[in-house]
């Protein structure tokens, strides 16, 4: 058991889902995975093992934000033994061609986080993908008929921003979307020599307002859950 996964040795497998929602931890293990166990509730973070097509896999919560997924990603790693991390999450739409229930895949995560600033005394680390599973994750998705959008993201400190236009400058610079975790997640996985893969549907736009439920984001993003499970046992 680490400070904040309540699992005993081998109850986590090597690859984990990682969605920020605990209930959307629990939707993919309901509907995904057979002989599901939840190995997990502290803090109500749920985290739980079964089976995928007869591969073991875990899907373990990660909480909102850079401090948070840190935690987590790092307890996995460094305590569970866990090699592969696929996050599964929603994110905010800063390009006009980009729209609710897309599906974004990170190549790269910038960040108004402090967190590598921290790490590397000030210089800009740029956290990226594991080229692999980036490549699988958009083989699978075409099979389905999907197209998936890739790129670099931001993962931003704030959902709530002071400056409602400060999100412009990044889409100029070719930013695709914003979420709060994926440069975190990356630079764990790096530091530790495991794989990393951010997949995300988007959930609202910035450019046009539109955005869906609470509901919405819990439960129907199935392709994008589809896409990091079969990505998760190549
Ligand atoms: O839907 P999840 O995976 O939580 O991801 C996004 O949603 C949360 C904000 O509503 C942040 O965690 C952001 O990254
Ligand atoms: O706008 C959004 C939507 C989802 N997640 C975010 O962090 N921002």
């Amino acid at each position: 058991m680490s400070i904040h996964i309540g699992a005993k040795p081998g109850d986590i497998a090597e690859v984990v889902l990682m969605p920020g929602d605990p209930l959307r931890a629990k939707f993919i293990a309901e509907n995904y995975l057979e002989d599901a166990v939840q190995y997990n509730n502290v803090r109500g973070m749920l985290g739980f093992t079964g089976t995928y097509k007869g591969h073991r896999i875990s899907v373990q919560g990660s909480g909102m934000g850079v401090p948070s997924i840190g935690i987590y990603a790092h307890e996995l790693v460094t305590e569970f033994g866990v090699r592969k991390l696929i996050r599964v999450g929603s994110c905010g739409s800063m390009q006009p061609h980009i729209k609710p229930r897309d599906l974004v895949i990170a190549m790269s995560a910038s960040t108004d986080s402090s967190f590598n600033q921290n790490r590397f005394g000030g210089k800009d680390y740029s956290p990226a993908a594991d080229f692999k599973m980036l490549s699988k994750a958009n083989e699978v998705a075409e099979a389905k008929g999907i197209v998936p959008f890739n790129g670099n993201i931001l993962s931003s400190d704030a959902f709530y921003g002071d400056d409602a236009d400060e999100w412009k400058k990044w889409a100029k610079y070719g930013v695709l979307a914003v979420e709060m975790e994926t440069t975190a997640l990356y630079t764990i996985a790096a530091q530790f020599n495991a794989r990393a893969l951010t997949i995300l549907t988007v959930s609202d736009s910035l450019v046009t307002g539109e955005e869906l439920s609470s509901d919405d984001r819990q439960n129907t993003f199935t392709d994008m859950m589809e896409i990091a499970l079969e990505t998760a046992i190549a």
